[in-house]
């Protein structure tokens, strides 16, 4: 758990879970179930919609899966856009193989693709997968590994996912990686207003990446984070918590500077280019 964090509050968490009900266990841990999911009469969803592949050629962001209740990966490679591809290595030594990337919220894959391009090339493939991943509760690191862990179940290979927290110092770490429900709950509006009664605004950013080089194997796990504090919503509304967040050193929210940017200082940067180095140094393809 990284400092400053204190999402293991089993307290805070109970107080803060109590609308998130219907849970169900996925490997340890409590899986809520989205509230915005309805049952699927597609035969096969009954077993675990969590599961479920979305099957859309685009993927929406911050807004829930629509499920179909297939589980098949295999239409994964046929119908997802290839968002990132460049071969550098000696393929006649090394068998450039693939990597997905496994999410469901479109706005992180357009950062993840423009934050790989414009930094050096990765000797993998990676591709989106568009699967709908369970929100865990738990550490943010452990969340991220558990993530990956059943992403690479499903994927059946070499697979990196992420897994983004919002974190209010005054608040010990929360909501964190809780923020998506927060923001749903709150909006733009309400996420200040949390803040209103102190003098901390403080708050930092964290992106998790965690890559599993296939089914089995112990995800490892990145972390980037960039400092800032909550002020009142300024900027497009594009991405999530975007225009509440002011990073430390610029006058502007992440949604009101300019992309290119905001992919030079943010959270998902600092891990990601963190993931990079370790898969051009340590984790060459065989
Ligand atoms: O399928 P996954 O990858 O899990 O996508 P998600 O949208 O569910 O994402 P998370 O579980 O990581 O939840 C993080 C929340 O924070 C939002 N978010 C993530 N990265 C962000 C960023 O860089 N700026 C603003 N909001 C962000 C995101 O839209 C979610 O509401
Ligand atoms: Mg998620």
């Amino acid at each position: 758990m990284q400092k400053g964090v204190n999402c293991s509050s089993r307290i805070a968490q109970r107080a803060l879970f109590t609308p998130l009900k219907a849970c169900k266990s996925v490997g340890g841990f409590h899986t809520p179930v989205r509230e915005t999911e309805q049952p699927s009469q597609t035969p096969g969803a009954s077993r675990g919609h969590c599961r479920g592949v979305r099957t859309g050629a685009s993927l929406d962001s911050d807004r829930d899966p629509v499920l179909t209740g297939r589980s098949n990966v295999r239409h994964i490679k046929g119908i997802l856009p290839v968002v990132y591809k460049q071969r550098v290595m000696d393929i006649s030594t090394k068998t450039a193989s693939e990597i997905m990337f496994a999410t469901g919220n479109a706005n992180k894959l357009r950062e993840v693709v423009a934050i790989l391009e414009a930094g050096r090339p990765l000797p993998f493939t990676v591709k989106a997968a568009n699967l709908d991943l369970p929100e865990l509760q738990g550490e943010p690191q452990e969340i991220a590994k558990e993530k990956c862990r059943l992403a690479a179940q499903q994927v059946g290979g070499a697979v990196m996912v992420e897994d983004t927290s919002l974190c209010f110092n005054a608040y010990e770490g929360l909501p964190g990686p809780y923020i998506k429900w927060f923001l749903k709950a709150l909006g733009h509006e309400g996420l200040p207003r949390m803040l209103a009664g102190f003098d901390d605004k403080s708050a930092y950013a964290q992106c998790i990446f965690a890559y599993s080089p296939g089914p089995g194997a112990e995800p490892q796990v990145f972390v980037g984070r960039t400092q800032g504090r909550i002020v009142p919503s300024r900027g497009a509304t594009a991405f999530g918590w975007d225009p509440v967040f002011q990073p430390e050193g610029f006058q502007e929210t992440y949604a009101e500077m300019d992309k290119t940017v905001k992919n030079t200082i943010s959270h998902r940067y600092r891990a990601l280019d963190k993931l990079r180095d370790y898969l051009l140094n340590f984790s060459a393809p065989e």
